[in-house]
């Protein structure tokens, strides 16, 4: 058994967690540049927690710009196990309404513009993210939703897109109908990816605003009208969070899905063959293995 350590990367609209005991804002360095924001961290139900704001409080960082490795390099070196995203998002069903929570289970990756990975020349790692998401982490999730009283849908694909635009309707369309997506954001790719190489349970948590521009009764997407469901789901969003450390637990028994053992017969260059620096850099997300 390890100490749990909850970490919660807040997307648009939460930049902060409340009930945290002994809050204090941390500043981490990480050999990727600095994560989005200082890193609130604390106690809630005796299990420790952190937060970290995705774009930054004040919301500064892009989709794009997020530093995405850092923000999981600095998880990971506090010693956090577990990860939980909680995004806005855009639905492609019907039934998945604005106001609705999905506990995301795929993604579809169409970022482009992003560092993708911790490894690279001198030191080459293939990580499986057949199942990107803890299955363990996302039933958690699961139950404090319903607890919450928040309509909740188990399982959905997530459409990972660039941004910052929204999607044409011919992209909407496309992803819906022949892609077979549920909802889309801009964030989580590549966040899910460097979470398995980090060896992080990673669970998403999407929280509907809007139908995108696919749906006939509901026209293109409204900044302004996302911004107001916005404002509903966070507070939902945050008595989600507010639940889960006494669903997990403060003793963690090791992930029966294997996350925290995702690099264990991952990283192909051999000893001989590494690049010091590279190495250097990996010290805490892949310290276990080095
Ligand atoms: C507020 S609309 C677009 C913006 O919101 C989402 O951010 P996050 O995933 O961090 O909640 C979406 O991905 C876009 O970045
Ligand atoms: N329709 C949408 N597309 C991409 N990201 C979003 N975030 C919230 N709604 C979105």
């Amino acid at each position: 058994m390890t100490a749990t350590k909850i970490a919660v990367i807040g997307g648009s609209g939460i930049y902060d967690i409340d009930g945290l005991q002994g809050a204090e804002w941390v500043t981490v360095k990480t050999p990727w540049g600095a994560p989005s924001d200082a890193i609130l961290t604390g106690t809630l139900d005796g299990v420790e927690m952190a937060f970290l704001p995705r774009h930054g409080r004040g919301h500064v960082h892009s989709p794009s710009t997020v530093p995405y490795r850092a923000n999981i390099d600095a998880l990971k070196r506090i010693g956090c196990t577990d990860v939980i995203s909680v995004s806005a998002c855009g639905s492609f069903r019907d039934e998945m309404a604005p106001g609705d929570f999905v506990i995301v289970d795929q993604f579809i990756d169409r970022t482009f513009a992003r560092e993708k990975s911790f490894f690279g020349t001198g030191c080459v790692a293939h990580v499986s993210v057949a199942h990107p998401t803890c299955p363990r982490l996302g039933a958690a999730c699961l139950e404090a939703a319903r607890d919450a009283g928040i309509t909740v849908h188990d399982g959905g694909t997530y459409l990972a897109m660039e941004g910052p635009q929204f999607s044409t309707l011919a992209e909407s369309r496309m992803y819906r109908e022949s892609w077979g997506a549920d909802v889309i954001g801009m964030t989580n790719m590549p966040e899910a990816k460097l979470a398995r190489e980090a060896e992080l349970c990673y669970a998403s948590v999407a929280m509907i605003t809007d139908y995108d521009s696919w749906h006939p009764d509901h026209g293109e997407v409204d900044v302004t009208e996302i911004i107001k469901t916005l404002m509903g789901n966070a507070e939902k969003g945050r008595d989600l969070v507010r639940r889960l450390p006494a669903l997990l637990g403060a003793d963690r028994a090791p992930c029966p899905h294997g996350c925290d053992r995702a690099l264990e017969y991952a990283i192909l260059t051999q000893e001989g063959a590494r690049d010091p620096a590279l190495m250097a850099k990996l010290d805490a997300v892949a310290g276990r293995m080095l």
